[in-house]
């Protein structure tokens, strides 16, 4: 059947009950009460035969505080593609948190559906208000409805799995759509801004293919970041909490701010950077956490510099002395976080509420960091970002001058291989300077770069090793008495 003929149908059924209502209140005034009840039951039954359909209504708000059901939007995400194919009349909305805009089908339009060889129609309608009234809500009567039509022989199909699977479906789209929000945390919270998070759009260009690094371990991460995002069943069963660490090192410019963005791009998170000196003390981390929402990267960066966390175990007793020799004004100042704060807050029994969740740490000293910070279990994978090697210069030019191939590749191939220099270094001289510089250009200037830096090192090498060998000749003539 046409949605158009199911139009058709509900007109043909509204005057069949109209007559039928009439027939009712002669059937009431003229015949005995013992001959109604039956009637009654033939009359329910003619029908039920001759509308055989259920209906089912999503109302767009719900609850005494109008709060928007979640229902209705899942319904309008999944209705999306839907809409779009075979609704002839759309609506174009803006949706709070939704990156583009969602189209949805017009008040009174039609959307036909299937599932499981199930028919299903999609009707969307309004109520008109009847009183004209001023009001911040959405007026009562000026509701919007989904009602879901079908035959009441797919009631068992639609009741038990169709409802659950558009949720599904429509939470999904809805991640997909969304915004995604790069949060940092509120230094300063007040009547009028009491959230611990302030936001901007997550618009980071950085994903795994511009990511120039050894294509093995990058291909191992994404399998890991798969896994992960596919894991609740597996995190269930094995009774941990749904969240993974990352430990991200290596020197400046190596891409671990990079990596961080690429993998929000493909794991489709919102990113928290947590800047731990504006924050007070271990309660009001735990403050933050709370406010974490899942489907998030918690990062922060440059872990070793951020507090005094570094060896700190080792370190505690002497500075349980000097702060009692400091007195409170010095303790007042800067953040009093501490080493067991963080660690509560990366797997403290806080730290599970929200799941699906990264932690990433970056540093350019591991050594520094406390053992307790980073074993496994709390940073469970250690990834080293190091200097450029051949394989991650190919990736760099293949984004920067869509070469793939060039006669001096063998010559840089050897020279990163003798030198250590950044992928942040290569980049910045194979990007054209200006409009129309040509490839040759760039890898010319590329190639003068690694040269200089080469005979730099080896300079280097000389005069280190000159001043060791004349150490090694004071060394022997002081033994020899020479000296
Ligand atoms: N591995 C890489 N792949 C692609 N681009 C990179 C890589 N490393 C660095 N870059 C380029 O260099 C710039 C700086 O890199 P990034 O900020 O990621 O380094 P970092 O390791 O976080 O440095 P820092 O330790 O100073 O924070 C980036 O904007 C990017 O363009
Ligand atoms: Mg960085």
């Amino acid at each position: 059947m046409t949605p158009m003929g199911m139009g058709e149908l509900w007109t043909q059924v509204g005057s069949l009950m109209a007559t039928t209502m009439f027939i009712w209140t002669i059937i009431n005034q003229s015949f005995p009460h013992q001959f109604q009840s039956h009637i009654k039951r033939y009359l329910h039954k003619l029908i039920a035969f001759l509308y055989p359909y259920i209906t089912i209504t999503f109302p767009e708000f719900t609850g005494e505080h109008l709060r928007r059901s979640e229902a209705f939007t899942a319904i309008q995400n999944y209705l999306q593609s839907k809409t779009s194919i075979h609704a002839k009349r759309l609506k174009a909305e803006v949706v709070k948190d939704s990156k583009s805009l969602v189209l949805t089908m017009d008040d009174n339009e039609e959307v036909l559906d299937e599932y499981k060889g199930a028919k299903i129609w999609w009707t969307s309608t309004k109520n008109i208000p009847k009183t004209q009234s001023f009001s911040i809500y959405p007026n009562s009567d000026e509701r919007r409805f989904y009602k879901l039509t079908f035959h009441r022989r797919h009631r068992d199909i639609i009741l038990e799995s169709f409802i659950n699977h558009i949720m599904e479906e429509g939470k999904a789209v809805e991640v997909k759509n969304r915004q995604r929000k790069l949060y940092m945390n509120n230094s300063e919270t007040n009547w009028w801004h009491r959230s611990n998070w302030r936001h901007v759009p997550l618009e980071h260009p950085s994903s795994f293919r511009t990511l120039a690094m050894d294509p093995k371990m990058k291909q191992e991460i994404v399998n890991e970041l798969i896994k992960f995002k596919n894991g609740k069943e597996y995190y269930e069963k094995v009774g941990k909490a749904w969240k993974r660490g990352f430990l991200l090192y290596g020197p400046p410019g190596t891409g671990k701010s990079s990596m961080i963005a690429a993998m929000a791009n493909f794991m489709e998170y919102d990113v928290y950077d947590l800047e731990l000196t504006c924050v007070k003390d271990n309660s009001e981390l735990k403050k933050l956490l709370i406010d974490i929402s899942s489907k998030s990267i918690i990062v922060i960066e440059d872990i070793d510099c951020s507090l005094d966390l570094t060896r700190q175990r080792e370190k505690e007793e002497k500075k349980e002395k000097e702060a009692i020799k400091k007195g409170e004004e010095e303790e007042k100042k800067g953040s009093k976080v501490t080493l067991s704060g963080l660690l509560n807050f990366i797997d403290g029994i806080w730290s599970s509420c929200g799941g699906e969740r990264l932690i990433i740490f970056t540093t350019n000293h591991k050594e520094k960091l406390d053992e307790a910070l980073i074993r496994r279990g709390r940073m469970d994978k250690h990834i080293e970002m190091s200097y450029c090697g051949f394989e991650g210069f190919k990736v760099l030019a293949m984004n920067y001058l869509d070469v793939e191939w060039h006669d001096c590749y063998d010559k840089i191939e050897q020279l990163l291989e003798e030198i250590e220099v950044t992928p942040a270094d290569v980049a910045e001289n194979l990007t054209p300077k200006f409009e129309g510089e040509q490839v040759n250009d760039c890898f010319k200037r590329l190639v003068d770069v690694l040269e200089k830096k080469k005979q730099e090192s080896c300079e280097n090498d000389m005069k280190n090793n000159g001043i060791k060998s004349n150490g090694v000749v004071a060394e022997d003539a002081k033994e020899n008495g020479d000296m």
